[in-house]
């Protein structure tokens, strides 16, 4: 019973929940190991049983605070077995989790409390942050469970009875680009229905070992939770003190047997600067088979550098919004023929559908057309927390048959259709600027600045020149001890292939590119370098 009296809600065993979707194997496969963690200097395996019973000692202590069923609770930690417990434990009383990394700063926490009002912070037993509000319970967990420091405060209970599928399983805010964090809210039913998207694939079997490289909040985690459990393999969460050093990047990914690696596309750039060796290496081990990337572009060149060093490896495009958890798994072929400009993101996971929606409204039909994606799931999140107008600016009526009263996710992203109905990215809605009265792709001037010599990466971006006047800057990195970039010579080289107002106005020279806490190019970082902080 719980500090009410009441018994705490449960979800029905044979509907949509996502601890039950993703212990299964813990019914058919209790001894297979679940999670493979570093501990210290060794690997540490949890089972399936061990999952199982670690989230239900915390699914107890949970239940005896008296929590109903929408309490939000916030989970601060890197990936480990006692997170993804706490998790699953969460799930199992339908209190949605607001998952946060240890690397969120106190002001970003703070305003993700205030819009989200969790009833609890959960960190793990050594962890490090203070000044949660006394508004909000805190406890801390382990493998042994949890110890509550601070009770939650009584909350009037709404005497809910049963979780459902539609229930929320987690909130995760992204930076909204106004800066105020969006929660995107999903359902137990849309995270289950686009992992049981991607399970149509067969891409993995339970023999599997998936290095997950991404921070908590970011939903490329949740989704190598999900994915792992979800086919009964292994989870493999990298360190993040392991992360940012190629050499134990790679040793770690080495002795831990991992056959997938999941990261974003900055993941790789350390490695590529440093480990060359020891990447081909790795990759005529024939252990690691596939390398999984999601959240931006990958460009070509650095792709292509990949490629060659696992040249045994497949390759796959993750494409999608955290507002559908994401929309396709595309195989990228290896290696990437030389002519190539732009990376496919194919087709829309089993039981989705990305339609292309032209500027009048109305589907495109022809290839090569741009278009902006329009996604149809079941996976589509229940809307922003407490922003419904927000929410009914990307859920929108359905272009194709707006009477159906069918929302589908208006992305912000371009695409064009090839032959096959296979989509190809061609960047944000808004990275299509207006110069002098011209529409420039911003990815073209990016990939004309890429092809410089000595050029390894390029962001271009439309900002305020010193005149106030909308200006081309380029951002560029070079390759180590080569010349720095000389901005004439830039400039030069896009004129002679591109429209003069395509040509970049400014031209910044950094070391690397400044990164956000989910490992994308930082770009307001990249916008203080010229309208100042
Ligand atoms: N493979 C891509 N190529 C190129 N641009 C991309 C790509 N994946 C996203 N993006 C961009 O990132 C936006 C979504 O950003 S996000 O909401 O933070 N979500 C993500 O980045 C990750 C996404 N939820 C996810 C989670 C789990 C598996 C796959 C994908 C998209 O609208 C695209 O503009």
């Amino acid at each position: 019973m719980t500090s009410n009296g009441r018994r705490p809600a449960r979800a029905h065993a044979s509907m949509d929940n996502l601890r039950t979707y993703l212990l299964a194997a813990a019914g058919r496969t209790p001894e297979r190991p679940a999670v493979i963690q570093a501990a210290g200097g060794a690997l540490d395996t949890v089972t399936y049983g061990e999952l199982e019973r670690r989230t239900d000692r915390i699914v107890e202590a949970l239940a005896a605070l008296g929590l109903d069923v929408g309490e939000r609770v916030i989970v601060e930690s890197d990936t480990d077995a006692d997170a993804v417990a706490v998790l699953l434990a969460c799930a199992t009383l339908g209190l949605p989790f607001v998952p946060a990394s240890p690397e969120v700063p106190d002001e970003r926490l703070l305003a993700v409390i205030d819009s989200a009002e969790p009833a609890l912070h959960l960190q793990p037993t050594d962890g490090k942050r203070t000044g949660i509000p006394e508004t909000v319970g805190t406890a801390r967990f382990g493998p042994d469970g949890l110890t509550v420091e601070r009770p939650p405060a009584p909350r009037p209970p709404r005497r809910r009875r049963t979780v459902t599928p539609v229930d929320t399983a987690y909130i995760t805010f992204t930076s909204g680009t106004t800066g105020r964090p969006k929660g995107v809210v999903m359902s137990h039913r849309g995270v289950i229905a686009f992992l049981r998207g991607v399970q149509a694939a067969e891409l993995i079997t339970a023999e599997d070992r998936v290095a997950g490289t991404a921070p908590l909040q970011f939903d490329f985690a949740l989704f190598d939770i999900g994915y792992a459990l979800g086919h009964g393999a292994a989870l493999v969460p990298v360190p993040r003190g392991v992360l940012n050093w190629p050499r134990r990047f790679l040793t770690f990914l080495r002795d831990a047997g991992v056959t997938e690696v999941h990261g974003v596309p900055s993941l790789w750039r350390p490695v590529l600067r440093h480990e060359h060796e020891l990447l081909a290496e790795l990759g005529k081990e024939g252990v690691l088979r596939r390398v999984a990337f999601s959240g931006e572009n990958f460009p070509l060149d650095e792709l292509r550098s990949l490629q060659k060093l696992l040249p045994e490896a497949e390759f796959s495009n993750a494409y999608g919004a955290t507002e559908s958890m994401a929309a396709s798994i595309t195989t990228v072929p290896n290696p990437l023929p030389p002519d190539v400009e732009r990376l496919s993101i194919g087709h829309a996971v089993a039981g989705a559908e990305m339609t292309l929606i032209g500027p009048d409204g109305r589907p495109v039909e022809e290839p090569g057309v741009l278009g902006e994606i329009y996604l149809r799931a079941p996976s589509l999140f229940s809307g922003y927390w407490g922003d419904p107008e927000a929410t009914r600016a990307v859920l929108v009526p359905d272009p194709v048959d707006p009477r159906s009263g069918q929302l589908v996710l208006k992305s912000g992203d371009l695409a064009s259709m090839g032959v096959g109905g296979e989509l190809y990215f061609h960047g944000r809605v808004d990275s299509q600027v207006q110069i002098r009265g011209n529409r420039v792709e911003l990815g073209e001037v990016e990939r004309r600045i890429g092809e410089f010599p000595g050029i390894t990466g390029a962001v271009a971006m439309l900002l305020p020149g010193a005149d106030g006047e909308p200006r081309l800057f380029a951002f560029v990195t070079h390759a180590p001890g080569g010349p720095r970039p000389d901005a004439k010579e830039v400039v030069a080289f896009c004129r002679a292939a591109l429209p003069a107002y395509m040509a970049p106005h400014g031209l910044h020279v950094v070391d690397e590119f400044p990164l956000t806490v989910n490992g994308k190019v930082d770009r307001s970082a990249l916008t203080a370098l010229v309208t100042g902080p």
